[in-house]
């Protein structure tokens, strides 16, 4: 039987804010956030802005993001990306994002978990550029940038958690990191909708793998619905 979405994450607040529209600013984006379940510290609030703005500045020349509408990046971004966290209680230390892209989930996942020391993994020039220019503006420590292609040849420095959203299979992924993650590593998936097709055919255990946990959910007062799949490594 396939997994049902639930409505609403359970570990997420609703505070009163009824609106969706709201004006791209720090208080915006605050209300928009609290809209859709996460609530976060003024000061993750105001680096998660210095960093929406560098989006915005230089999305046009990098192609950054095909989302527009600031609504809808916070929604499909920064409230998807941090509403993980009511899923995971504790991220192991060493970490990668793969197919980082413009920072997503890396980004916002360091913005609201200083302590994970984190390589954000990706290969186009212009995204590279881009992700070491927000690491700099930002002042973030504890974060770089691995400005290639994952394969389990390229990816040698051993970890212990592995993130990707919107990258490609999971059976894809599973032998690049396969050497890279260590026993008892974890491997977390962000998908959409489509997951059900691919769990019903993924056999983790081929790559020296378990399923350690697989949460269904809708990023709350939207129409998205979400899967975290946790793999780990045996
Ligand atoms: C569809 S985008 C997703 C970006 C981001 N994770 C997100 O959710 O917005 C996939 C990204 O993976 C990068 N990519 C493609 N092959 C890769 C590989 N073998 N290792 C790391 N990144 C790769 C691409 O350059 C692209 O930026």
């Amino acid at each position: 039987m396939p997994q049902k979405f639930s409505k609403r994450p359970s570990l997420i607040h609703f505070p009163l804010f009824q609106g969706r529209r709201a004006t791209p600013s720090v208080k915006g984006l605050k209300q928009l956030l609290e809209y859709h379940g996460v609530v976060l510290q003024q000061e993750t609030l105001e680096q998660l802005w210095a960093y929406h703005q560098l989006l915005r500045e230089h999305n046009k020349d990098q192609d950054l993001t095909r989302l527009n509408a600031f609504e809808t990046i916070v929604e499909r971004h920064y409230a998807d990306c941090t509403l993980i966290n009511a899923y995971v209680p504790k991220w192991p230390k060493r970490m990668i994002d793969v197919g980082s892209g413009a920072g997503f989930p890396g980004i916002p996942l360091k913005l609201v978990n200083p302590e994970i020391r984190l390589t954000l993994c990706e290969p186009r020039p212009n995204r590279i550029e881009f992700l070491n220019l927000v690491i700099r503006e930002l002042g973030l420590q504890g974060i770089d940038v691995f400005g290639h292609k994952v394969t389990s040849r390229s990816l040698t420095f051993p970890v212990e958690g592995v993130i990707s959203r919107a990258f490609e299979k999971i059976e894809l992924t599973l032998p690049r990191i396969q050497k890279a993650l260590v026993p008892g590593g974890k491997a977390y998936f962000m998908k959409g909708p489509a997951v059900q097709e691919e769990l019903a055919t993924l056999h983790p255990e081929d790559f020296g793998f378990k399923l350690a946990g697989k949460y269904f959910y809708r990023i709350p007062q939207s129409t998205q619905d979400r899967a975290l799949i946790v793999l780990e490594k045996e």
